[in-house]
């Protein structure tokens, strides 16, 4: 199974696997992120939560190695991000899950699952495969079937499996409880629970704080391209100046010049 299987083999070490350091990021005149700092271990669970426009996926795309910064660098592994190749990134054990989640609708769901394990040489593929059809009997019932007619709580399941079948040290995921019901979202949290307990830490961004805080050993509050508070997910939420960092953000962000 995609939680116990050796899709997931990972085991928790606590060394930082990534370094964000004083990061810039500009989209012409607009900038995204205005040096941030952030470490995540290896195994550990950290949250980004911030309104619209925060900078979240700017973030997430620098450390995936898809945006350049303009200043500051992403290190991964001792190795500056942009000067490796995406290839490399991915290599290196970096898998995002992007907002929107990617799914390939005109492929089927078994090949949307083998292009997740493209960067992978082993033999295992095959059968790792059957582990996630076995843990979600509807992927493996639909597995012929193209990938765009299952319903957007199996697209979500269907795309973080696919990114962990690149068996990923790190695995980011934009807005992974965005337009879904609730009691989808309890299984996609189910999913990165079981994840997390295998050792592969997580990068999870989000713009609705209550699931998250419940996973993520450390939470950043995000805004106006900044890191406006930043701990333990009680210390955070009993922390007087949530709100205030949140939609203080929210309100910067509406109203700040670029
Ligand atoms: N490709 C781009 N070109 C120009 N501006 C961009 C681009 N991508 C993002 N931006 C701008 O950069 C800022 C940060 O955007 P980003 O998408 O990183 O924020 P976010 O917190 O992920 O927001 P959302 O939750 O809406 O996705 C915003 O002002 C956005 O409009």
């Amino acid at each position: 199974m995609i939680g116990a299987g050796p899709v997931l083999e990972a085991k928790p070490d606590r060394r930082a696997l990534v370094s964000v350091q004083g990061l810039v990021v500009r989209y012409g005149p607009i900038t995204a992120l205005r040096g941030v700092d952030l470490e995540i271990g290896a195994g550990e669970c950290v949250a980004i939560i911030g309104p619209n426009g925060a900078g979240k996926t700017s973030l997430v795309s620098a450390i995936a190695g898809l945006v350049r910064p303009a200043a500051g660098k992403v290190v991964l592994d001792g190795l500056d991000v942009a000067r490796i190749g995406l290839a490399d990134v991915v290599r290196s054990g970096v898998a995002l899950v992007p907002e929107g989640r990617n799914i390939f609708g005109s492929l089927t769901v078994a090949e949307n699952l083998r292009l997740g394990a493209t960067p992978r040489k082993d033999d295992r593929i095959a059968p790792d495969i059957d582990e996630i059809f076995q843990r979600f009997p509807i992927l493996g019932q639909r597995r012929s079937q193209h990938a765009g007619q299952l319903s957007g709580g199996e697209q979500q399941m269907l795309a973080i499996a696919r990114a962990m079948l690149s068996r990923p040290r790190l695995l980011m995921l934009d807005e992974p409880s965005l337009g879904l019901a609730p009691m989808v979202v309890d299984g996609v949290y189910e999913l990165l629970a079981d994840i997390k307990q295998q050792g592969v830490a997580l990068l999870v961004v989000e713009q609705n704080a209550t699931r998250a805080f419940g996973l993520a050993d450390r939470v950043s509050i995000f805004g106006h391209g900044a890191i406006q508070l930043s701990g333990a997910p009680d210390a955070i939420a009993a922390d007087t100046n949530f709100d205030a960092a949140y939609f203080g953000a929210a309100y910067a962000d509406r109203g700040a010049p670029a």
